[in-house]
C-alpha cells in the first residue's frame, strides 16, 4: 500500500470532496496534549505518573462530567475522576487532579454535538473506536458528550493504532515519516441504519470490480432477493460520483443504500492490509483479470453462509451453525427483528 493512498482515506481529506454524498461531519484538529492523553502518555509538564487507562478529562467548568457510559466507572474507585473526595484524607495527588483538561476542544465538540442534532459517532483520521463499543451503556458508538467521546477513544486499540502505527504498513513509507495531523471527526448519529444495506466496494485500477455485503455475520433474506436491484444503483453512484473524485487507483469504499434508493458514502479504506475483504479474499481480488467480466457482487445466500468469525473473533470452524444447534433459531429471531426494521423505511440518511 502506498502512503499517498492511505493518506487519501483520512476522513478530513475525503469529506470535503464528498460532502453532499455522505453523513454530515465536523472535523476538529487535535492538539499534541490531547493525543498524548488518548495514548495514555504522561504530560511532560506534569509530575503525574502514567495516567490510568479510563481517566476522563477534567470537564470545563459548568459541564456535567458524567458520561453516558457509566458502566465501567466505579464512583467509589480512587481511579474515578468523579470521586472528588478521594484523597481528602491524605495528600496524594488524586486522579481527578491528574486528569488534564481540554476546555477549547470540549467547547468546540459540544457545539458540534448540538449542531449535529445531539448525538454523534466519533472517529479519528481513519478509524472509529468500534472495538470499544462494549464499554458504552448501550454497546454502540453513539455519543452525546465530550466525556462519552473521550472514554470511547481512550479505550480503543483501533484509535491507538491510528495514532501510532497507521503509516508503518506503507510499502513506500519514508524513513522520516511526515508528521500526521490528527482530527476528531464527529458524524451525525443515525439510529436506524439498516446493516444489510451497507456494502463494501472494491476498486482496483479505478474500476469497481467487486461488492460485498458489509455485515457478514448475519444472513439477510432480503439481500439475495434484491441484489440485482441494488447492484446498478451502486455501479451508477460509483461511476458518477466516486471514480473521478477519489484520487487513488486502488481502494475500498463503503456505501449505504437508503430506502429511497439513494447511495451514500460511509467510509474509504486502503486496498489490502487491515481492510477486511469480507465475502472475498485479498488473494482473489488481487488476481489479474478478477472482475474483468463484470462486477462480482457477493451476499450471504443462505443461513449456512454467515461468517461469524469476522465479528466475534471466534474461529468459524468452532461454531456449529447446523440444524438443531440453536443458531438457526437465533437467526429466525434475528429475521423477525429485520422484518420489523424493514417496516421502518421512512428514515433519511445523509446531509440535510
Ligand atoms: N453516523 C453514523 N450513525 C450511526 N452508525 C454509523 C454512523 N457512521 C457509521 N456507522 C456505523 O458504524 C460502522 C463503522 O463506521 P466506519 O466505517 O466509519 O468506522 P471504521 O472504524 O472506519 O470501520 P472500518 O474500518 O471497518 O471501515 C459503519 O459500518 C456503520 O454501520
Amino acid at each position: 500500500m502506498k502512503e499517498a493512498e492511505l493518506l487519501r482515506c483520512q476522513i478530513q481529506e475525503w469529506y470535503p470532496l464528498f460532502k453532499p454524498y455522505t453523513i454530515k461531519t465536523h472535523c476538529h484538529p487535535l492538539s499534541d496534549p490531547f493525543i498524548r492523553y488518548l495514548l495514555g502518555q504522561p504530560d511532560p509538564q506534569s509530575s503525574a505518573d502514567h495516567p490510568p487507562r479510563f481517566l476522563l478529562p477534567r470537564p470545563a467548568s459548568g459541564h456535567d462530567p458524567l458520561p453516558r457510559t457509566t458502566a465501567r466507572i466505579d464512583p467509589t474507585s480512587s481511579l474515578s475522576p468523579l470521586n472528588s473526595d478521594s484523597d481528602s484524607d491524605d495528600d496524594r495527588q488524586s486522579p481527578a487532579d491528574a486528569a488534564p483538561s481540554f476546555p477549547d476542544l470540549e467547547d468546540a465538540v459540544n457545539r458540534s454535538i448540538t449542531a449535529l442534532g445531539g448525538a454523534v459517532l466519533p472517529k479519528l483520521n481513519w478509524s472509529s473506536p468500534k472495538d470499544a463499543a462494549w464499554i458504552s451503556s448501550d454497546g454502540s458508538l453513539r455519543c452525546t458528550s465530550f466525556a462519552d467521546i473521550a472514554l470511547l477513544l481512550r479505550s480503543s486499540d483501533s484509535i491507538s493504532h491510528d495514532l501510532s502505527q497507521a503509516l508503518t504498513l506503507c510499502s513506500d513509507a519514508s524513513l522520516d515519516p511526515p508528521s500526521t495531523a490528527f482530527y476528531l471527526a464527529l458524524r451525525k448519529w443515525y439510529p436506524s441504519l439498516r446493516p444489510e444495506m451497507e456494502f463494501r466496494c472494491f476498486v482496483r485500477r479505478r474500476r469497481l470490480i467487486a461488492i460485498s455485503q458489509r455485515e457478514v455475520t448475519t444472513f439477510y433474506p432480503v439481500l439475495p432477493d434484491r441484489k440485482h436491484e441494488i447492484q446498478p444503483l451502486i455501479e451508477r453512484f460509483f461511476n458518477e460520483v466516486v471514480r473521478e473524485r477519489f484520487g487513488s487507483e486502488d481502494y475500498t469504499v463503503d456505501v449505504y443504500v437508503t430506502s429511497d434508493e439513494r447511495v451514500k458514502v460511509v467510509d474509504f479504506n486502503p486496498w489490502g492490509a487491515f481492510t477486511l475483504p469480507l465475502m472475498f479474499e485479498w488473494k482473489e481480488l488481487d488476481e489479474e483479470g478478477f472482475g474483468e467480466l463484470g462486477v462480482e457482487f457477493r451476499v450471504i445466500e443462505g443461513r449456512q453462509g454467515v461468517r461469524p468469525g469476522l465479528k466475534t473473533a471466534v474461529p468459524y470452524d468452532y461454531l456449529d451453525t447446523g440444524e438443531g444447534s440453536g443458531w438457526d433459531q437465533f437467526l429466525t429471531r434475528a429475521d423477525e427483528e429485520l422484518r420489523k426494521q424493514a417496516l421502518d423505511i421512512g428514515h433519511n440518511y445523509g446531509d440535510g
